[in-house]
């Protein structure tokens, strides 16, 4: 039988790594399977869970006859990964990543790589707040979309493949310019991660309010927030020191809108707060509409959709 990529490497086996290599076994779609991760213990745990085929340490090693090689690293490590695999990769081999930005993947990983290998950066919109390799489970990017950001010149073909490996794994794919991605991920996913990492770190340091009563009283807004405040340490403050720009232009309209906000509730504006809060309302109806609220933890272990609450 033929494959998209007959040999797969997956440098990085977290959560994303792992979840890929899961769904590449559940669904036949490769021949052969190399893992690679920095960490002894987690390459032990890999083959433990039978992840793959092989398991190297060596990054290098693990590219050489890889067809596609998927780099699911924090953000930061991609230069690293870059420079280690760059004299290894095969011709005509597709490098691809799933990092949270791009324009700095980009910035760090082309430079090394050589002309004739295709680098197709990638970053499926979907996960968890967990981390490591038995967090990842099969199913994890079904009904999901994939974001593709080729730079200018890239193979066609060469991303149609790609295009209709993500697919193959469930998910929609589109292709954004990097740095718009970087823009419209800042608003819909990092400025959420660093909003629940602030809140959860203020109520921590109330002096007023004890700890064990914000975990005995916490009302399900602030789980919400603590389930985000739980990511993985590593990965969000890459997140936050590889996508500073648009983090911060969208954290200066945040709290432009949060003093707009506070004013209204200062001056007892109640047509103010009821205006935005149903035009907030009305974004909530249009994403479970559009079939997008798929996000909520173990989503696709169980193959429970989401239900409309009455009055949603
Ligand atoms: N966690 C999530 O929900 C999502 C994460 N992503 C992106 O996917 C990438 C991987 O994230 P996860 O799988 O969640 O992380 P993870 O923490 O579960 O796994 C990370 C993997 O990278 C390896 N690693 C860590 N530092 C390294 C270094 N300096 N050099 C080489 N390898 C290193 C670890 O050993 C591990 O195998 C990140 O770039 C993240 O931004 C993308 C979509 C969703
Ligand atoms: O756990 C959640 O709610 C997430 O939002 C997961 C997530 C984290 C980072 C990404 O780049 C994409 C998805």
């Amino acid at each position: 039988m033929t494959h998209l990529y007959e040999n797969i490497a997956l440098i990085g086996i977290g959560l994303i790594g792992s979840s890929i290599a899961r769904d590449i076994k559940a669904h036949g779609l490769a021949s052969k399977v190399t893992i690679s991760s920095r960490s002894a213990a987690t390459l032990k745990r890999a083959e433990e869970l039978e992840l793959g085929d092989a398991y190297v340490a060596d990054a290098a090693e693990a590219v050489r006859d890889a067809d596609l090689v998927i780099v699911s690293v924090p953000v930061g490590a991609s230069e690293a990964v870059a420079r280690q695999i760059a004299g290894s990769l095969k011709p005509g081999a597709t490098v691809t990543d799933v990092g949270s930005t791009k324009a700095s993947v980009i910035a760090q990983m082309q430079p090394h790589m050589p002309e004739n290998v295709h680098f197709i950066p990638g970053h499926p919109l979907a996960g968890t707040e967990h981390s490591g390799p038995d967090a990842g489970f099969t199913g994890l990017f079904v009904g999901r979309w994939c974001i593709l950001t080729p730079v200018s010149g890239t193979d066609a073909g060469a991303v149609a493949r790609l295009r209709d490996f993500w697919n193959s794994l469930g998910s929609k794919v589109e292709e954004m310019d990097p740095v718009h991605h970087d823009k419209v991920l800042a608003i819909v996913s990092h400025l959420p991660h660093i909003i629940a990492y602030n809140i959860v770190g203020t109520a921590d340091d109330l002096e007023t309010v004890t700890e064990s009563e914000v975990i005995k009283y916490s009302a399900s807004g602030f789980r919400d927030f603590t389930r985000l405040a739980s990511s993985d340490p590593t990965m969000w403050r890459d997140v936050c020191l590889h996508n500073k720009d648009a983090i911060l232009e969208m954290l200066a309209r945040f709290s432009e809108d949060l003093a707009y906000l506070q004013r209204a509730i200062r001056w007892g504006d109640g047509e103010k707060l009821f205006d935005l809060f149903t035009r907030t309302r009305a974004i909530r109806r249009s994403i479970i509409e559009a079939g997008q609220d798929t996000a909520a933890p173990n989503f696709g272990r169980n193959g429970a959709a989401p239900e409309l609450k009455a009055g949603e």
